[in-house]
């Protein structure tokens, strides 16, 4: 379980990650502005343990996600405030030191930025092929060490695009125990905080459609795809 505490939001005015831009233009003569950021594209990759039949995910807190859910809890406490006119959830609170569990605090529990995706990274290394980054982070990330020539691209799409417009290109890689060369959790030297978890062949549709597990879109699509794909050669029986 993840102790997050000491939390801080400040404005991002400078960053290696992210950086914010607004567009004017003309459409069709009508004059028009959007507001987008520029981001890293990413590679994905759904991974398939062929020793035990477990699609091999990640899960680790999100801030972003976190954030959101922060949102959420601070507007109902604050209606319920107003309501009842008792407690006080306004950002004022910000950046208090306890752990973000206790049910009276403003901060929602850590689980509630803790999200299930498909093994992932930025393409930040420009002088790697996608698919050696996709490597990379399925070794960090989850452990496997795979030849870069294993991963099978299944496709690319926008990962967003009302804010970001970058790319994300997906990839299948299948592992058996005998690859596994160690725990994974991500480069320490990052800061990552990867769990590795395993999903069974046959409960991954369940799993996919079960909204009670915050989740990508990544990991919907690509146990779909499989289930399109793959299923007759692993004689599998979902029903979806
Ligand atoms: O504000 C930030 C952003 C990133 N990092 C660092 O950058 C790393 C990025 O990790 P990486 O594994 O390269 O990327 P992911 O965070 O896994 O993001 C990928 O996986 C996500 C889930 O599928 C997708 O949404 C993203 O588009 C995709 O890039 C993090 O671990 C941090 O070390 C920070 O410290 N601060
Ligand atoms: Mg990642």
């Amino acid at each position: 379980m993840e102790e997050i505490n000491n939390i801080e939001v400040v404005p991002c005015t400078e960053s290696n990650y992210l950086k914010p831009f607004r567009v004017h233009y003309n459409q069709n003569g009508t004059k028009k502005s959007w507001d987008f950021m520029r981001t890293h594209d990413s590679v994905s990759v759904l991974i398939f343990n062929t020793t035990s039949h477990c699609f091999i995910l990640v899960k680790q807190f999100r801030p972003a996600v976190y954030m959101c859910e922060w949102e959420k809890k601070k507007t109902k406490t604050s209606q319920g405030a107003e309501k009842t006119e008792e407690g006080d959830a306004s950002e004022s609170q910000e950046g208090q030191s306890a752990p973000a569990e206790a049910s009276s605090s403003p901060w929602p529990p850590a689980s509630a930025g803790v999200t299930y995706e498909l093994c992932a990274g930025l393409v930040d290394k420009p002088d790697l092929s996608l698919e050696e980054i996709a490597r990379q982070e399925v070794l960090e990330e989850c452990g496997y060490d795979v030849p870069a020539s294993k991963l099978k691209r299944i496709t690319s799409y926008r990962s967003g695009v009302g804010v970001t417009g970058s790319k994300q290109t997906m990839f299948y890689a299948e592992v058996s125990d005998d690859n596994c060369v160690s725990a994974g959790g991500g480069e320490p030297g990052e800061g990552e905080l990867i769990e590795v978890v395993k999903v069974p062949l046959h409960e991954a549709m369940t799993f996919a459609y079960d909204e009670r597990i915050p989740k990508t879109m990544g990991v919907i699509f690509s146990f779909i795809w499989f289930h399109n794909n793959m299923s007759p050669k692993y004689k599998i029986s979902t029903n979806v």
